[in-house]
C-alpha cells in the first residue's frame, strides 16, 4: 500500500556514523539530527563540505545500515530515522527495496553515473525494468519519452549513449531516471551539478513543473543559494554533522546564529538582489 501518512521524514535525534575498518576509525557523520519532511515539503539541505549532507540523503533514500563484510556504509547509532512510515534502523531487506521504490534517489554527481553500455531511454527505464523485468516495453518507452520532454531533451537522445551528450544532459536524464518510478520522495544531492548556467533556470522550472505534476515531497541539497531559494519551502542547515539551523529560509538567514549561516545570508543577499545597471543618462559615450 502506498504512504498515507502526513510526515514523510521524521529525523527524531538521529545519530550517523560509518563503522570502523579499512585501517579507520569510525566516524560519527551526524550528530542528534533532529527534523521532519511534511507530505509536498520541499526541503533544502545545505552546510559547507563534509557537514553531513550526503551522508543524510544517502540514510533517507535508504542506504543504511547494510552489514555486509568491507561495507562502509553509514549505520544509524542513536535516535532515530522514519522515512515513508518505516524505521531505517531496523530496516529489512523486502521493506527496504519497498521503500526504495518509493524514494526517488539523484545521488552526487548522478550524470557521471549513468550505465556507460546503456542508450538514454534504457538509462531511464533501467529502474522499472530492474523491479518488473517483465514490464510492458511500448508503455515504458511512453513513459521514458514523457520524463525526456519534461527535462527538455529532444527524443531523437533516446537512442544516443551517455557519453555522446553533454554533462548537463546527462545531469537532466539522470534527474529524469531518478523520477521513472513516480516517487512519494525525491531525495536530490545536487540537482544542478554539472549543468551549464544558462540551463540551470530551464533544469528548475522543469523540476516544479514535475513536483506540482506528481506532487512528491522532496529532500534537496544544494550548494547555491539560488537554488535553495528557488525550490525550496524550508531549509535545514548542516555543520559538523549538527543541525545548526532549520525553517524557512528567509527566517533561517534573518537570524544568522552560526558563522555558515551569516555567509549564506551574505551569498543570498548577493544572489537576490537586484542588479543595479549603471546610470547612462548624460553618457556621451
Ligand atoms: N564512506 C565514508 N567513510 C567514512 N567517512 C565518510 C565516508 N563518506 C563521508 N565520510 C565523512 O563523513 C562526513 C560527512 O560527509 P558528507 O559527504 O556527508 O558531507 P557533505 O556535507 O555532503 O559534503 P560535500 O558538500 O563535500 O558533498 C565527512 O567528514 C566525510 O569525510
Amino acid at each position: 500500500m502506498p504512504f498515507a501518512g502526513d510526515v514523510v521524514v521524521a529525523a527524531s535525534d538521529v545519530t550517523i556514523e560509518y563503522p570502523a575498518g579499512h585501517g579507520r576509525q569510525a566516524h560519527r557523520a551526524l550528530d542528534g539530527v533532529t527534523l521532519s519532511i511534511r507530505r509536498g515539503e520541499l526541503m533544502g539541505l545545505v552546510g559547507e563540505t563534509g557537514s553531513g549532507k550526503s551522508t543524510f540523503a544517502a540514510c533517507v533514500a535508504g542506504l543504511v545500515g547494510r552489514r555486509l563484510p568491507g561495507d562502509d556504509v553509514p549505520q544509524i547509532v542513536g535516535g532515530s530515522l522514519r522515512v515513508l512510515g518505516q524505521e531505517l534502523r531496523a530496516l529489512r531487506p523486502r521493506a527496504r527495496s519497498r521503500l526504495t521504490y518509493e524514494v526517488g534517489y539523484l545521488p552526487q554527481n548522478a550524470g557521471r553515473l549513468l550505465r556507460p553500455g546503456f542508450t538514454v531511454a534504457e538509462n531511464i527505464g533501467d529502474p522499472v525494468l530492474a523491479r518488473e523485468p517483465k514490464y510492458d516495453r511500448r508503455e515504458l518507452g511512453g513513459r521514458v519519452a514523457e520524463l525526456l520532454d519534461a527535462v527538455q531533451l529532444p527524443l531523437r537522445m533516446m537512442s544516443m549513449f551517455p557519453h555522446e551528450i553533454s554533462s548537463g544532459q546527462r545531469q537532466r536524464v539522470a534527474i529524469a531516471r531518478s523520477l521513472i518510478l513516480r516517487p512519494v520522495l525525491w531525495v536530490a544531492d545536487e540537482p544542478t551539478a554539472g549543468v551549464d548556467v544558462t540551463a540551470r533556470g530551464p533544469v528548475l522550472d522543469t523540476i516544479l513543473e514535475l513536483q506540482s505534476e506528481h506532487d512528491f515531497s522532496a529532500l534537496i541539497i544544494s550548494h547555491e543559494a539560488a537554488v535553495t531559494a528557488r525550490l525550496t519551502d524550508r531549509v535545514a542547515v548542516l555543520q559538523g554533522g549538527h543541525l545548526v539551523g532549520l525553517g524557512r529560509l528567509d527566517e533561517v538567514l534573518e537570524n544568522p546564529n552560526h558563522p555558515y549561516v551569516r555567509g549564506l545570508a551574505e551569498e543570498y543577499r548577493i544572489v537576490t538582489e537586484p542588479i543595479q545597471l549603471p546610470d547612462l543618462e548624460g553618457d556621451d559615450r
